[in-house]
Parts: structure tokens; C-alpha cells; sequence
């Protein structure tokens, strides 16, 4: 099993505008495809912004024990050396995914089609995560798999090689169980088709064709004619939208702030929360928005701005998944009562987020109403949180909670303090450095 970091505690504490200019991270879904798909090419690829957060860094190292050469240059760009489509070997040791559901998922695709057997195991929050979403339509194409109760981790999986094609309507709305699905048809002799009624973020199918797959995409339908080679790319990765949404947010609700944030990916099935928070009423404008490796990428100009309440398109959800926690940050600044329904898939994240973002606002004295899809928040039309006293918001393991309340605490009458701020790391590891350089205040804590 993954040893637990010792947790973190953090306090922030409100200190006034936030200024500057912010470089974000390079995006955590085109950085975990990056080092698989460069891992499965023929050739050498060379990635460079690429996220060194532990997630991608669990790829990489599969990757690693899966056959792939990957090196960081002393300059900060990844080079990789695949193994070609089916190349994957057999790991000598149970896979460590961390915290990353993404790494394990996509893994399994790439396993499920290879004649390899392999252990996944993951942290306490990644062992609660469901996987019956990705067993169920891989066993299909004759993977065989052996799941702690309830399809969970730690699970060992017996790839078929080759493997059957099928054609899967997604049950749910999600971009892993896609991808999952497209992975194993890659070295599966002819078309696997998936079917996707609601879309969601398209990486995959980008940059798969990028690489050299034989994919399409018609309306709602996206197949794979398997058993292509990939080759080897060159790729730039831009900055990571579910980071840049933390300065989005707290740009918009601390008084007088004006941030920049730089490259940052515009890909439609990622910019939710930039429409969510325009409807909000929030200040931000898009500049220079340019083609990077074929996908847009603009620099963001957040400035601070009165915030109304909304009702959250439901639409919206599988383009902002990720940004719910700091959203309803910014509903506990609105005027007025945000309701944001439609948004179940946040149970089973990293933590369940709409119960844990409940309890961490109503810790820092926000009203909010919990529902089985989402949270209805009591705006407090400007006015800074109370904060949370000798208490401790619980990040349960989840970047993204510590994350959204330490924005919380950037425009707090007393500050915000978090149990755990270790999980940052999971994801966006100058986060602290870059909340201080815009001006706020984070002070670790005692244990
Ligand atoms: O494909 C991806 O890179 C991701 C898809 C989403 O998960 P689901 O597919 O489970 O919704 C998202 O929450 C996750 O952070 C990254
Ligand atoms: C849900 C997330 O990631 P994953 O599913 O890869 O753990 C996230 O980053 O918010």
C-alpha cells in the first residue's frame, strides 16, 4: 500500500490585493497522456511544461516499469523513448497510482489489451474510488481482473492479447472511462468504438491522432482502428485551466486585485468555469489567445469584481468537473443564493466534494444546503468569511479542497486553516509559493 505523507496543516490568512502574474503548470490530463502516448510511440518524444506533480510522476513511473525509457533534462524538458503499440511488459511490482485516478484508469486501458498481467494499487482516497466503471467494458474485451471489494483498489488485471473489439455507450459522463476504452483499442486488431452523449475533455482523442492513430470522431460517436503505430512528437503542454481557476476565483473576490495569468489552455471542453464566473459577473478577459501544438491557449486578466448568484448550467458540468470546489468559493461571495445541481460525479472524486466542501464552508461560516448532486450557497454579497478559528478544515486527501479554501482564506475576517495541505502536491506543487508572490499569506502549521 502508498505510505501517507505526514499531513500538512496550513492557515491563510487575508492580506489585501492580489497582484501579479502567474505561470500555472502544465494541465495534469495532456501531461499524463503525454509521457503514456510518447511511452507506447516509436521513437524519442520530448515534452517540455510538462506538470511534475506526484499524479504525472505515478505515470511516469509506470510507465517506467511498463518498459518505457523516461528522463527529465537538467533544462526541465521530459524526453521518452516508446515501446511501440503492444511493447508494454510485464512490471515486476505492484503499480503505485497514488492519488491519481487518471493514471489508474488510462493504465488499465493500455494494460487490458497487452498480454501482461498487472497490480494497481493507490492512497486510502484513491482506494475508496470506483473502478467497476472501467472493469465492466474492458473485461468485455476479454481483460480479466481480480478487485478488492466493491471494484476497488488494490486490483490485479490479466490483459488479452488480442483483445476484442466492442462498441461502449458511456454510462457516465467521463473522459477516463473514454479513454480507458480508446487505450485498449489502440492494440486491438480492428474498430472499437466509444459513444459519448455528453461530451467530455478530448485529450485523448487529440492527441492520439496527433501521435498518429487511426481515430475519428463523428458527432457522438469516436472509434479507433487498432494496432496502428504511434510516433514519436515533440509537445508543448499548456497551463493547466483546473490550476488557473484557484487565481480566477481569488482574483475575483479579494478587493482591488488584478492578476495575469499565463498560457493557459482554452480548449472548450475545459473552460466551464470561465463561463460560470462571466455569468457570475466576474472580470475576465482573454488575451492573445494563439495555437499551441493544436490546442488555444490565452492569457487570463482577473480583476476583481462584484460576484451575483447563478443557478450553475448543469451543462456546464463536464467542461468545469474539476473546478466545483472553487466555485462554490466563489458563490460564498455572491449576492445572492447559488444553487449548482447536476454535478453527482463529484461523490466520487478524491474525496465526495459536494460533502466536503458543505462541511468546509459551513466551518468558515457559509451557509450551505447539500444535495445528492450538488450544494445551494448562501452568498455573502462581498463581505469577508469569518474564517474558522481553533478549527481545521478537513482536506480529506484532496488537493483540491485544501486548494479552494486556502482562496477562501485569502478574503477571511480570521483566517482559514487546513488539516492537510500535503495533497497540493498532487497536482500543483508551487501553489503556496504562487499564493505568496500574488500577496496573500499562508503560514504552515503544528502537526
Ligand atoms: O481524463 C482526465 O484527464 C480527467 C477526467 C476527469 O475525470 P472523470 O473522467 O472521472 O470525470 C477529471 O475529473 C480528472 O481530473 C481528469
Ligand atoms: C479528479 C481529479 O483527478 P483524478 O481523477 O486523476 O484523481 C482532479 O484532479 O480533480
Amino acid at each position: 500500500m502508498h505510505a501517507p505523507l505526514s499531513p500538512r496543516p496550513l492557515s491563510i490568512a487575508a492580506a489585501g490585493p492580489l497582484k501579479g502574474e502567474v505561470t500555472v503548470p502544465g494541465d495534469k490530463s495532456i501531461s499524463h497522456r503525454s509521457l503514456m502516448f510518447a511511452g507506447l510511440a516509436i521513437g524519442t518524444s520530448r515534452i517540455r511544461g510538462l506538470l511534475e506533480g506526484e499524479d504525472v510522476l505515478a505515470t511516469a513511473a509506470a510507465m517506467r516499469a511498463m518498459g518505457a525509457t523516461i528522463e527529465r533534462r537538467e533544462d526541465g524538458e521530459w524526453r521518452v523513448a516508446g515501446v511501440g503499440v503492444g511493447g508494454l511488459l510485464q512490471p515486476n511490482t505492484a503499480l503505485d497510482m497514488g492519488n491519481s485516478g487518471t493514471s489508474t484508469r488510462l493504465l488499465m486501458g493500455l494494460v487490458a489489451s497487452h498480454p501482461i498481467t498487472a497490480t494497481f494499487t493507490g492512497d486510502a482516497s484513491l482506494s475508496k474510488r470506483p473502478m467497476a466503471r472501467v472493469i465492466e467494458p474492458l473485461s468485455r474485451m476479454g481483460a480479466d481482473f481480480t478487485a478488492s471489494p466493491g471494484d476497488r483498489l488494490p486490483l490485479t488485471m490479466r490483459g488479452l492479447c488480442p483483445a476484442v473489439p466492442i462498441e461502449y455507450e458511456l454510462p457516465v459522463a467521463s473522459a477516463q472511462v473514454k479513454s480507458a476504452v480508446l487505450l485498449a483499442g489502440l492494440n486491438t486488431p480492428g474498430i472499437t468504438r466509444v459513444i459519448e452523449r455528453v461530451p467530455t475533455r478530448d485529450h485523448s482523442e487529440r492527441m492520439l491522432r496527433g501521435f498518429g492513430a487511426d481515430l475519428n470522431v463523428e458527432g457522438e460517436v469516436v472509434s479507433i482502428r487498432g494496432e496502428a503505430e504511434l510516433r514519436a512528437q515533440d509537445i508543448d503542454v499548456p497551463g493547466d485551466p483546473s490550476s488557473a481557476g484557484f487565481w480566477m476565483v481569488a482574483a475575483s473576490i479579494v478587493p482591488g486585485s488584478d492578476v495575469t495569468i499565463r498560457n493557459v489552455l482554452m480548449n472548450p471542453t475545459r473552460t466551464g468555469l470561465i463561463a460560470a464566473l462571466r455569468l457570475m459577473g466576474a472580470s475576465i478577459e482573454a488575451l492573445g489567445t494563439r495555437d499551441v501544438g493544436g490546442e488555444a491557449v490565452a492569457d487570463l486578466r482577473v480583476r476583481h469584481a462584484p460576484l451575483s448568484a447563478i443557478e450553475v448550467p448543469p451543462d456546464l458540468a463536464p467542461s468545469m468537473i474539476d473546478e466545483y470546489p472553487v466555485l462554490f468559493v466563489a458563490a460564498a461571495f455572491a449576492k445572492g443564493h447559488t444553487v449548482a445541481r447536476g454535478a453527482h460525479e463529484l461523490r466520487v472524486k478524491e474525496s465526495d466534494r459536494i460533502a466536503a466542501m458543505a462541511a468546509a464552508l459551513g466551518l468558515a461560516g457559509v451557509r450551505v444546503e447539500e444535495h445528492e448532486d450538488g450544494l445551494s450557497i448562501e452568498g455573502r454579497d462581498g463581505e469577508p468569511l469569518v474564517g474558522t478559528g481553533g478549527a481545521r478544515v478537513a482536506s480529506l486527501l484532496d488537493h483540491r479542497i485544501a486548494m479552494a479554501m486556502a482562496v477562501a482564506g485569502m478574503h477571511a475576517a480570521r483566517p482559514v486553516a487546513i488539516d492537510d495541505a500535503a495533497p497540493i502536491a498532487t497536482s500543483y506543487p508551487g501553489f503556496i509559493a504562487t499564493a505568496q508572490a500574488l500577496g496573500a499569506q499562508p503560514t504552515w502549521l503544528d502537526a
